[in-house]
This record gives structure tokens, sequence and C-alpha cells, in this order.
């Protein structure tokens, strides 16, 4: 039958395998639910496009050659592992009921869309990474269960329930639309996101849920830090930038200067302090347990992880400050600045950018508290400033740049806080009449009412 297209010859007790001259046209071949055992070489089968054979295999062998296979099925054999199909073309794997345990053999089937693997005792996901155009999966009674061994930490470390099996492998294979069966919908696809690489501003906008919440369970007292007009709130200052950017010691600098105005908010953290640092005046170092009270209880306005480490301002830094009549200034990280946007404070926010990212590096190097890999989180993370200052406009007050000498970056920053609280126009006045009464002394007034609101 030399002008064979389609052959179905399933459902026999044929053990014998393509025992015949391979017509040069076949393209589909069902020999499922036979007595076959090994497979055999089918080079001279050129034209196949389509294979069944669910059969007694234990091997996946002599397809090398079937240059036009896209659909090859192997359902309910005895295949323990996968091999032999490397650079196939193929578009759709059965390999249903076999022995697998792990997923290998088909990072090099690029083509593929719709797999099935299930009823095997796959334990991992890995081996199927690099697969782009895999838009349906089939894991269904496999051991994925604890889905550690996969390529994302993030994922490895969150994810030991069953619950979240689904999740984690929409958020992994993201291109899939059906995952054992049912189709992966946009709001699963989010929420995978959300849940094991969650934008910034959906971690900053849970950050300010929770502490909104546990807030609100606690008796309502009235702050200092509550002005009573919506219109003047009360004022803060928060100096950003990535880590050991120069923030820190510039904040603390501004605070000496300004002691009429500023004070230093204290935030708490519970990593050890470094040599030199000194509890309740760089921060409140607390333990692990204590910060999780705290949040508990309410105490906090924002909070965030960083390095491992957890950071906090509370609200009685804050108090601690207004109770002095004085504006609050601190630092933090890019995710602490969303967090407090969130909040009803008000603060300026002022980043400070190093533009030399070789001196930044030195810099960092210089200090000896860092790893090579901390170092390298804190370089990528300059993109993430300079790209939320380009997209976000107004998002920051003022950009500072700064390089390795701060005292230059120190003064642009006097200057603009002179310009914040009127410094300038009030000398200026003065100068002009000074029979009149000095208003520079109330500087929490000064500072709402400067041109920002
Ligand atoms: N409450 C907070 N929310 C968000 N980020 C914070 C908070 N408190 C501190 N940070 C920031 O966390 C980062 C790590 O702080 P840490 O003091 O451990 O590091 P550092 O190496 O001394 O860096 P730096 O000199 O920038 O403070 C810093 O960028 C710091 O500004």
């Amino acid at each position: 039958m030399p002008y064979l297209i389609i052959l179905d010859a399933s459902h026999n007790e044929i053990s014998s395998f393509f025992g015949f001259q391979p017509p040069k046209n076949l393209k589909e071949v069902n020999f499922s639910h036979n007595h076959m055992t090994n497979m055999k070489d089918l080079s001279a089968y050129t034209s196949l496009s389509k294979l069944d054979l669910d059969n007694s295999f234990s091997e996946i062998s002599g397809l090398e050659q079937c240059c036009k296979l896209t659909n090859l099925s192997l359902e309910h054999n005895k295949i323990s592992g996968i091999s032999g199909l490397d650079g196939l073309p193929l578009t759709h794997l059965c390999l249903r009921g076999n022995q697998l345990v792990k997923i290998e053999g088909l990072e090099n089937l690029k083509s593929l869309q719709v797999v099935d693997l299930s009823l095997n005792s796959i334990k991992s996901l890995s081996g199927l990474q690099n697969l782009h155009l895999l838009g349906s999966i089939n894991l269904e009674k496999n051991l994925v269960l604890i889905l550690d061994n996969l390529w994302k930490e993030s994922v490895n470390s969150l994810n030991r329930s069953q619950d979240n099996y689904r999740l984690a492998v929409i958020f992994l294979l993201q291109h899939l639309t059906v995952l054992d069966q049912e189709k992966v919908t946009a709001e699963e696809k989010v929420s995978s996101v959300n849940k094991f690489d969650p934008p910034l501003d959906v971690v900053a906008a849970r950050d300010h849920m929770i502490h909104l919440v546990y807030h609100m369970m606690q008796p309502q007292v009235l702050f200092d830090s509550t002005l009573p007009c919506a219109d003047s709130p009360y004022p803060m200052l928060v100096l950003t930038g990535p880590q050991g950017c120069g923030k820190r010691e510039l904040s603390h600098k501004l605070c000496q200067e300004f002691d009429e105005y500023f004070a230093y908010g204290i935030c708490h953290t519970t990593r050890e302090p470094y040599f030199g640092e000194e509890n309740g005046i760089d921060y409140h170092f607390v333990s692990e347990e204590d910060f999780q009270d705290m949040i508990n209880m309410g105490k906090f306005i924002q909070t965030m992880q960083f390095g491992g480490h957890r950071y906090g301002l509370s609200r009685d830094a804050i108090e601690d400050v207004a109770r002095e009549g004085l504006a609050c200034c601190v630092h933090m990280e890019l995710e602490g600045v969303l967090s407090l946007k969130n909040s009803y404070f008000e603060p300026r926010y002022i980043l400070l950018i190093p533009t030399q990212v070789e001196q930044y590096m030195n810099h960092l190097k210089s200090r000896g508290l860092y790893t090579p890999a901390q170092i390298d989180m804190a370089v990528s993370r300059l993109e993430l400033y300079a790209k939320t200052n380009r997209t976000r406009l107004g998002f920051f007050d003022n950009v500072i740049p700064c390089a390795d000498d701060w005292e230059e970056a120190y003064q642009t920053l006097r200057q603009v806080v002179r310009e914040y609280l009127l410094l300038e126009e009030a000398e200026e006045e003065g100068k002009n009449n000074r029979s009149s009464p000095d208003n520079t002394s109330t500087g929490v007034y000064l500072f709402v009412c400067s041109d920002h609101h």
C-alpha cells in the first residue's frame, strides 16, 4: 500500500512492530493497545507526524530520524526515563501512566505545546523551565506535592503545601493556559504573581493593610503627630536611596544642623547592630519575636524585609519627635516609601542616588559589612530607583545625585531643606524689615506651608 497515509492497528494482538515496507507518505500510525515490548528504528518512516504507541515499552528509542513527528503518545507503557526525543519537532507529547520519577530530556523540545505527564511518580517540576511555548500540561496523579527542587527560589521557600501547588506551577510556567485539564484563569495568573513575585506596590499595599488593621484593633488615641487640620499634615522628611548611599549619615547630619526643626526618627530592626551602632540611637534593635509582637499590637506605620532582616517605622518613633514639636526625619528603602505613601502621612521624599556605579561599589566594599552577593544586590537596585524616578513623575520631591564625597550632596540637601523651610525668604524678610517678628522659629509651621501642598 504505497499510498497509505493513515494506519490504525490499535486494540489488536500485534507483538512485532512496523514489520512492513515503509509507505512513503505514511503520516499517522496508531499501534496502541497491542503487545509490543521493544521499539525499533523508524528512520525509514520519514513522513510520520503522529504516532500512538500505548504498549509495554520500557525505553524510548528509534525515533531520532522522524523529523516530522509532532504528536507522540506513549501512554501506559513502562518508561522510567525520557530519552531519545532530542531535537524532534514535537508539539504534543503524552507520557501518561508511565514510571517517570523526574522530568528530563525535554529541554531541547522547544516546540512543545501540550504535555501530559499525569499518572507517574514525578516529584519535581524542574526540567520544564525552558519550554516557552508550553501552554498545557497535565501533572495530575503525581507526587508533585512538595515543590522543592524548583528553579525559582521565591517559590522554593514559600511553597510547601498542596494549596500552593496550582499557583506555584502557574507561576513557574507563565505561558500555561491549561493545567491539569482545567483552564488557567487570568485571576489565577495574577494571584500567582502576587504570591510568588509580587510587584512592589502590592507588597506595599499589603504592608499598609496589615498595619492599618492591627492599629484599628487598638484603643483609639489622639496622637501628637495628628495636626488639627487635614491641609496641614504632620511634617516628615524621608531620605531614600539604595543601601549605603549615605542617606543615613546625611539624615543625622541634617538633624544636627537643623535641630530646631528636625529630629531623627529611630526605626526598629531585627538585624544585629554593626560595630559602633547603639541601641536607641541608630535603631531600636529587637528580636524577630518582639518585632512580630509590635506588628500584632499595631505599632508600626510601615515595615519591610531587607536582606533577610525586618525594618519598621513605629508610630511611637514619630510621636517621640512630634512631642518635641519637631518634624521627623527618617531614611528608608523604596519599598518603605511605597508603603508610607499609603498612610495618611505626607512626607517630603528626597531620593539620594549614586551616580558613579564603580565608586558606589567601592564604597560598599570599603565598609567591610557586606558579602559580594549583598553588594551585587545593592548595585542592581540602583536601576529600580532610577526607573521609579523616570517613570513616576513627582514620586520623589527632590533627587540629589551623590558621589563618593557626601559633602556636595549634603550641601544640596541642605539647600533643599532651607527652601522647604522658607528660611531664605524669612532671612530676606528679616533683613528688609528688622522690626518685624522673627517667624523662623516655628519650623513645623513653615515646613508645612511651603509650596509642596
Ligand atoms: N523602616 C524602614 N523601612 C524601609 N527601609 C528601611 C527602614 N529602616 C531602614 N531602612 C533601610 O534598610 C536598608 C538597610 O538598612 P541597614 O541599616 O541595615 O543598612 P546599612 O548597610 O547600614 O545601609 P544604610 O547606610 O543605607 O543605612 C537601608 O537602606 C535603610 O535605609
